[in-house]
């Protein structure tokens, strides 16, 4: 008898409906129920493998891809994985023009999925040409049959989640969701999942997440663009220098803002007490659960969904490296330095 090959064709059709998963412990002393939605799933470990197969799709649906085209983006790294994932999949050439802010761990696996990499200096200013928006807008330009995917001024980046997070959150708890918690770097996840959560029960809070050194909240309360927010921040992928239009900031109630410190040590907080290995954003975005928590924002009826946008591996050399916490200052009298958990035998 012929056997059934359980298999998918590839990685693509892995790509969303990530977990959400309870949490426990972290949660245990707040009002209310948490539920942390686990994007490390997906098989480029980011929630950026939801715009980056949806913005090429519809490219393609278009007939603005051809075989063999390229692809150009800027990046913190994790789009530019996930581009580099569907692009081999899909036989297209990537380029990636980084920020020098992100990790080496980073850089190197978007040398490992194949990807061309330019390294360009994270603390100058969006418009300055050495800056990765840019450098990718001139490779571009330079490029005959290029496709610039322009994450944080692309509509679809918002869409993607649109059609994929946010029928996925309400699905997955029954409709019962009363708070949302994201980080806003692009804004695609917030505001394409609040979009669709607001149009099935315009009551769900919609709380971003932004680190101290952007623009967001300030322009969210005053719809005014003030430089003097702007100021170098380690954590990568949340917060702005800039206005993108991928935020949809009608669809926000509020922003919070966490910093680089707490973001840190919330982190490696949820890895040691949910079992749940989780990025730097990840423990920003638990931060705002936090600090919400300790405003009074949650009652015992509340149901909130915490994004957790990307999977810890990818900071060993950051906030899982004791010695980078250490240089960063971030052992200090209120988090005091982790006892030595590592024995070495003689
Ligand atoms: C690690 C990480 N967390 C959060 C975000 C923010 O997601 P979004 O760009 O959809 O606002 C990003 C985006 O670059 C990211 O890389």
């Amino acid at each position: 008898m012929e056997q059934k090959i359980k298999a998918y064709n590839n990685m693509l059709e892995l790509i969303g409906n990530t977990p959400l998963i309870k949490l426990n412990t972290i949660t245990e002393s707040f009002e209310g129920n948490f539920y942390a939605k686990i994007e490390g799933f997906n098989p480029g470990h980011s929630s950026k493998d939801r715009i980056a197969l949806h913005i090429i799709e519809e490219a393609e649906r278009k007939g603005i891809l051809k075989p063999g085209d390229t692809i150009i983006e800027t990046t913190s790294g994790n789009t530019g994985f996930s581009i580099a994932m569907v692009s081999i999949i899909k036989g297209y050439e990537c380029i990636l023009a980084v920020s020098s802010k992100s990790s080496k761990d980073k850089i190197d696996m978007l040398r490992a999925m194949g990807a061309k990499v330019y390294v360009c200096p994270a603390h100058v200013k969006a418009d300055d040409p050495r800056s990765y928006y840019e450098v990718a807008k001139r490779m571009h330009q330079e490029i005959e049959g290029s496709v610039y995917i322009n994450q944080y001024f692309n509509e679809l980046n918002t869409n993607a989640h649109y059609r994929t997070t946010g029928p996925e959150i309400w699905n997955q708890t029954g409709g019962a969701v009363t708070h949302l918690v994201a980080c806003s770097g692009t804004g695609g996840t917030i505001s394409g999942t609040a979009r669709f959560l607001k149009e099935q029960n315009p009551d769900i809070r919609i709380i971003g997440v932004d680190a101290y050194g952007s623009v967001l909240k300030k322009y969210h309360e005053t719809r005014e663009f003030d430089p003097k927010e702007i100021y170098p921040y380690r954590i990568e992928g949340l917060g702005k220098n800039l206005i993108p239009t991928a935020t949809d900031f009608d669809v926000i109630d509020t922003f919070v803002k966490v910093t680089d410190e707490e973001a840190a040590h919330t982190a490696r907080e949820i890895s040691r007490s949910e079992g749940c290995f989780v990025g730097y954003t990840s423990g920003a975005a638990m931060q705002a659960v936090k600090q919400l928590a300790e405003e009074g924002e949650f009652d015992a009826n509340s149901k909130v969904v915490v994004i957790f946008p990307d999977h810890g591996s990818r900071y060993m050399s950051k906030v899982y490296s004791d010695d980078w916490m250490r240089e960063q200052g971030f052992f200090d009298t209120v988090h005091s330095e982790i006892e030595e958990d590592i024995q070495y035998v003689k």
